[in-house]
């Protein structure tokens, strides 16, 4: 495993960025104290690099594949312009309640629709153009989402992919060939990088961070 990160630089960022609202403190918290296998949850500083990008991209439409404690779905939709929205989609449907509570308390409430259910077949059967699209769910199938969203991307549109760098692991052969997970994550990051209808940049951000723009 290869650090991708410096935990004293990221302390050094948390600090003198922008600091998590109230209702993003409390995701933090509760789901580290309440909910099996919390580190899936972006954090203040993932969180906050999605919040800006979004602010940047400005999307009348996000799709989010992998919920979870909604952590990422409240950063995402801080950046919806008025009367744009965000769909999120999990197959937890253990974790309903809480995410929908949380979300209620979210200024950006309205704009927020909660989809339970296997992301691929909910992710078929929407319909309309979608200008961000966040992927974060099960791994193996990121180029199934991938083929599933581009054709729901329109050009101009992004597309961003969490964990593309699989704690580093994927720039290590000798693990790419041992570890099943990684090879799948290598094997994503090949495809996308050949694939000339798309601009790419990997941003070692926390896990890795791959935004994908549609020429
Ligand atoms: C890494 S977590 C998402 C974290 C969240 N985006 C965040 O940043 O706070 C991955 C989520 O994908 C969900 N998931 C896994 N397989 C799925 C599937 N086939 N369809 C929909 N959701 C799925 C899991 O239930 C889990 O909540």
């Amino acid at each position: 495993m290869i650090d991708i990160t410096n935990p004293l630089i990221e302390e050094y960022i948390r600090a003198h960025s922008t600091i998590e609202s109230d209702l993003l403190k409390k995701v933090n918290r509760e789901t580290y104290a309440e909910v099996l296998m919390p580190r899936m949850l972006s954090g203040h500083y993932q969180g906050r690099v999605l919040s800006m990008l979004a602010h940047m991209i400005r999307p009348k439409r996000i799709l989010e594949i992998g919920t979870f404690t909604g952590y990422s779905a409240l950063c995402l939709s801080e950046g919806l312009p008025a009367g744009a929205e965000l769909i999120t989609i999990d197959i937890n449907e253990e974790l309903e309640d809480r995410v929908r509570a949380y979300f209620m308390e979210s200024e950006k409430a309205k704009a927020i629709t909660y989809l339970i259910g296997d992301a691929m077949k909910v992710t078929e059967s929407l319909e309309g153009l979608f200008d961000l699209v966040f992927i974060d769910a099960d791994k193996h199938n990121y180029l199934n989402y991938y083929h599933l969203v581009f054709d729901k991307v329109p050009a101009g549109g992004f597309i961003m992919v969490d964990n593309t760098l699989w704690n580093g692991k994927v720039a290590i052969p000798e693990v790419v060939a041992k570890d099943k997970d990684t090879r799948n994550l290598h094997s994503f990051n090949a495809f996308i990088a050949q694939d000339a209808r798309i601009e790419k940049i990997i941003l070692p951000v926390r896990d890795g961070i791959t935004i994908i723009r549609k020429k």
